[in-house]
């Protein structure tokens, strides 16, 4: 299990992080939200080694991480299949299906619309089979329709496959209704918990310092500014 230890985190002498300890629970979503600037890329680039921590230590990084981020780039022209094969020779049928990119392989992905292409590039990770899967916004330049045909495709296959997925999303209401847990950061900190006992008005509108109201029925949640 990914396991931050008292960990702090300065840049050019700003704090990001002071002294957050966290468990990442293995085999479920989490949702990690906050404010812009507050550091959530940050805390992606303490997993995957590219920062170190100043102090405290993150321990239980899996081997097979894979990262995709809000826009992907190609550094040479390639179809849909060809990208999927870069790293197994197989191609994985349900998520071919699931991302509706069977009749895509053999067309160039450059292309492609934006919205396919960020269904190419999840299909890309997914082939990884990663242990652990990171997302960075990867929703933002997605249109209603794209953004269901990825989350329902992510969420499906993490069901049925166990890896453990921690998502950065910038929409609340997708990120409560598509999380079974949040990590919140606000001012250096994380506060941690199921998705369902995060619904809370008050920690939302102090951390985005917006009046925020939450609706809910017995599935869903609505997260959206008071006035
Ligand atoms: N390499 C760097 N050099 C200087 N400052 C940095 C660096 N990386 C991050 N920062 C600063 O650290 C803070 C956190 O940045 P980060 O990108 O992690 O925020 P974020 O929560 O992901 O923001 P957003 O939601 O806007 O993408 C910001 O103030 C940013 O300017």
């Amino acid at each position: 299990m990914l396991n931050f230890d008292h960990v702090s985190y300065a840049v050019n002498e700003k704090s990001i992080f002071t002294d957050i300890s966290a468990s990442l629970i293995d085999h479920e979503i989490t949702c990690l939200i906050g404010p812009n600037g507050i550091g959530k890329s940050t805390l992606f680039k303490l997993i995957i080694e590219s920062y170190q921590p100043q102090s405290g230590t993150i321990t239980g990084i899996p081997d097979n991480i894979a990262l995709l981020a809000q826009q992907n780039e190609l550094f040479e022209p390639l179809t849909v299949r060809e990208l999927l094969t870069i790293q197994r020779d197989t191609l994985d049928t349900e998520v071919l299906e699931l991302l509706h990119l069977t009749d895509l392989l053999d067309t160039q992905i450059d292309y492609l619309s934006g919205g396919q292409r960020q269904l190419v590039w999840l299909g890309y990770v997914l082939h990884q089979e990663p242990d652990l899967l990171l997302l960075d916004e990867p929703t933002t330049y997605l249109d209603l329709r794209y953004q269901q045909t990825f989350l329902n495709a992510l969420t499906v296959l993490q069901r049925k496959r166990q890896f453990t997925v921690l998502m950065i999303l910038h929409d609340l209401t997708q990120a409560y209704n598509y999380s079974d847990n949040i990590w919140l950061i606000n001012q250096q900190q994380l506060t941690i918990g199921k998705s369902h006992d995060m619904l809370d008005e008050t920690l939302l509108s102090k951390t985005f310092q917006l009046p925020l109201k939450i609706i809910t029925d017995d599935e869903h949640a609505l997260i959206i500014p008071k006035n």
